[in-house]
């Protein structure tokens, strides 16, 4: 029998860390994401930019740094609730991102009713905000993928390669 992909939650991996669907099978966060604290509604993130997600020389792209509050914004709302989505994410980009020197996320809820969420972090670097994060999340509907895996299956090619609904 297929595994029911509405039942997909995020659990701790063998050595306890919080993963992605990606970065689970190498029990390890490819973005360099590490949890340091968690309280209540706050959480403490270490994070080093990998070299490999360097944008300029010796600077993290902006696509990590979204990556990473992608995470980051998720983690301290998935310990509430383990089945969410991000339904928008606003990056403000203060200062760059030095690769391989650990900076500091601080993530918290900022407020919770019902499926939606309000969450929002700052990445410092030495207590100098390099960046900040907001993104809106949801509770997922209880048949997200399942919805979403027979959108896809109405979904037909055509002979000039663009997609419509069957
Ligand atoms: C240390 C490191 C740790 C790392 C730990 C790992 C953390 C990883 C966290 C990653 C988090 C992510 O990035 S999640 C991946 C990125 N996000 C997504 O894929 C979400 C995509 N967006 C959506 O599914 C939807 O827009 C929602 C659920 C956000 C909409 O929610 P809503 O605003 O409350 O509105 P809702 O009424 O539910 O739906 C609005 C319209 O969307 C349709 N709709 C809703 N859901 C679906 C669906 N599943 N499939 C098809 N259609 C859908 C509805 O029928 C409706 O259509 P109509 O009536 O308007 O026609």
């Amino acid at each position: 029998m297929s595994e029911d992909p509405d039942a997909s939650a995020i659990a701790p991996s063998p050595s306890g860390r919080l993963l992605c669907g990606g970065c689970a099978p190498h029990d390890a966060c490819r973005l360099g994401v590490e949890i340091a604290d968690a309280r209540d509604d706050v959480v403490r993130f270490e994070v080093v930019c990998p070299r490999s997600w360097h944008g300029g020389p010796g600077v993290a792209h902006g696509g990590w740094t979204a990556a990473v509050f992608d995470d980051v914004l998720s983690v301290v709302a998935l310990r509430v609730e383990p089945r969410l989505v991000t339904k928008s994410l606003a990056v403000s980009y203060l200062r760059p991102v030095p690769v391989e020197r650990p900076v500091q996320v601080l993530a918290r809820i900022d407020r919770h009713v019902g499926r939606q969420w309000e969450v929002s972090a700052e990445m410092t670097l030495a207590g100098t905000a390099l960046a900040t994060g907001r993104a809106e999340l949801r509770t997922r509907h209880p048949h997200h993928f399942a919805r979403h895996e027979a959108w896809l299956a109405r979904q037909t090619l055509s002979p000039n390669g663009s997609h419509a609904e069957s």
